[in-house]
């Protein structure tokens, strides 16, 4: 199981320097919005010639046949995974997983974002209930629409796996080393923890980006994700 690094970075030319500077040929990247916004598709080939397995990560959210269509798309371009947002709906969580229809790509549909607590939900939102039972209840609309697994947090996992079963594929952003600033993020956890509870598949940006050595970072995340410690 992979270790995604976030290449959060506005240009093409940015994020190359930033793999070649930190000898980071070949790694698992995911790719978000900041990127495909500026270089579209042609990003997506860049990252397949020197041969990164890609998380598309575009979170789409909008009505099942806009999302089918784009689904569609996407499916085109062979990535290993991409978003949709859960709270779109089990019709359009199907039209999703039915547009990637005929190639490889994992449909993972995002539950609640990590960068939210129950304070956010509650007061902003008006949800009811907390973090752990919303993701408990967006896992599992998820499952039952077709989609390959979740992004959560990593302290949800271990629910969300009671709930869907261990072969439903977890994904889990906000992680940070342990001398990381929190940033934006609610819910972190470290690769260390990422790893006790069950997590396939880590996210991490600006832990390894914005380190001082980010290649030193990227070995202490991949040192605590395959060892512990
Ligand atoms: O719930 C979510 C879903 C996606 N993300 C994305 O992961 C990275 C995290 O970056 P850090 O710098 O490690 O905080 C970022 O690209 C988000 O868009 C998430 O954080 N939480």
């Amino acid at each position: 199981m992979s270790v995604f690094v976030a290449l959060d970075f506005p240009t093409w030319t940015e994020t190359e320097r930033f793999l070649k500077d930190n000898d980071l040929a070949g790694v698992p990247v995911k790719v978000g919005m900041e990127l495909f916004y500026r270089e579209g598709p042609a990003i997506i080939e860049k990252l397949k010639a020197d041969n990164h397995p890609i998380f598309l990560d575009l979170k789409l959210h909008d009505i099942p046949n806009t999302v089918h269509q784009a689904m569609k798309n996407i499916a085109s371009l062979n990535v290993d995974m991409v978003t949709t947002h859960a709270i779109g709906g089990k019709e359009m969580i199907y039209q999703a997983k039915q547009g990637l229809a005929g190639s490889s790509t994992k449909l993972m549909a995002v539950t609640i974002l990590t960068s939210m607590d129950d304070n956010v939900l509650e007061r902003e939102l008006g949800l009811s209930g907390d973090v752990e039972e919303n993701v408990i209840r967006f896992a599992a609309l998820a499952k039952e629409a077709g989609a390959d697994g979740v992004v959560s947090s990593v302290h949800e996992v271990p629910v969300i796996k009671k709930h869907c079963g261990d072969d439903f594929l977890s994904i889990t952003p906000g992680i940070r080393l342990a001398d990381s600033s929190q940033d934006d993020q609610k819910r972190i956890a470290t690769p260390e923890k990422a790893k006790e509870l069950g997590s396939d598949f880590l996210v991490v940006g600006r832990s390894i980006t914005k380190a001082e050595n980010p290649r030193k970072a990227y070995e202490q995340v991949m040192k605590e994700w395959q060892h512990g410690e």
